[in-house]
């Protein structure tokens, strides 16, 4: 079976205490849609950061776009990373740049040319709702309305893999569903998408989804979605 994610044993301990994450081991078939929940402190972001390589592994193997990423020299990180999008948890803005310049950043840093990106983000910006905003830095800007940019950022390069935490944690249900719809329609172009929450509600919003559960540290298998991802677009 193609994967665009798999994780063989993986284990993650910080410092000398017990382990967070242990023996997790799961594929992500490319194209398809998936919610990681559970309980506060169950170890969801964790588990997003071994995904987007902001950590590494205390044990295990992990393969990410068929390469080993544990063994990969470091310098070679960021060339991955590239091909995900990230929406954190904390948003991370750069707090000097406009909501516009935040959303336009990924485009920059691949090179689209200026006119391209005065369209894109433009479009973006209007579809998450901050038309208005566009010039705000972020200190002006409510915690749902920074939670919005950080989502457009992370998808405005059509990233091959979408990771999510908690995205939307400080909508109101209107604006989650709107939010939820773009990742679907991102979905339905290809990319692969993983969204950690504990919303229930959420989750029951995209039927076809898969779901794993982390409960303290270990992984179950609601929807069976380790072993046979339900949804892949031809
Ligand atoms: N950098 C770190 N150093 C030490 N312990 C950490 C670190 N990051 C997380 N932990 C611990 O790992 C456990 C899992 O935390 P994690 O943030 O992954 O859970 P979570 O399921 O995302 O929780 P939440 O839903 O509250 O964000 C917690 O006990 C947390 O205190």
């Amino acid at each position: 079976m193609a994967s665009i994610v798999q994780f063989e044993n993986v284990g993650l301990r910080y410092g000398m205490g017990a382990e967070t994450l242990s023996d997790i081991s799961f594929t992500l078939a490319p194209g398809a849609f998936y919610f990681l929940t559970g309980a506060s402190g169950a170890g969801k972001t964790s588990l997003l950061k071994l995904l987007y390589l902001a950590q590494r592994p205390s044990r295990g193997l992990i393969r990410l776009f068929n390469e080993d990423v544990v063994t990969m020299p470091r310098e070679r990180l960021p060339v991955l990373r590239r091909r995900i999008g990230v929406v954190f948890q904390d948003f991370r803005l750069v707090p000097h740049l406009s909501a516009f310049d935040n959303v336009a950043l990924p485009l920059r840093v691949a090179g689209v040319d200026e006119g391209e990106i005065a369209d894109r983000v433009g479009e973006m910006i209007a579809w998450v709702g901050l038309g208005g905003r566009a010039s705000a830095r972020p200190a002006t800007l409510s915690g749902g309305e920074q939670q919005r940019v950080a989502i457009a950022r992370a998808v405005i390069g059509q990233p091959e893999m979408l990771v999510a935490d908690e995205p939307t944690g400080n909508v109101d249900p209107d604006m989650a569903a709107r939010l939820l719809h773009l990742f679907d329609a991102l979905n339905k172009f290809g990319t692969t998408i993983v969204v950690a929450t504990h919303d229930m509600h959420l989750v029951s919003r995209v039927p076809s989804a898969a779901i794993m559960r982390l409960e303290r540290g270990r992984l179950e298998d609601p929807t069976g979605a380790l072993r046979y991802p339900p949804r892949v677009p031809a």
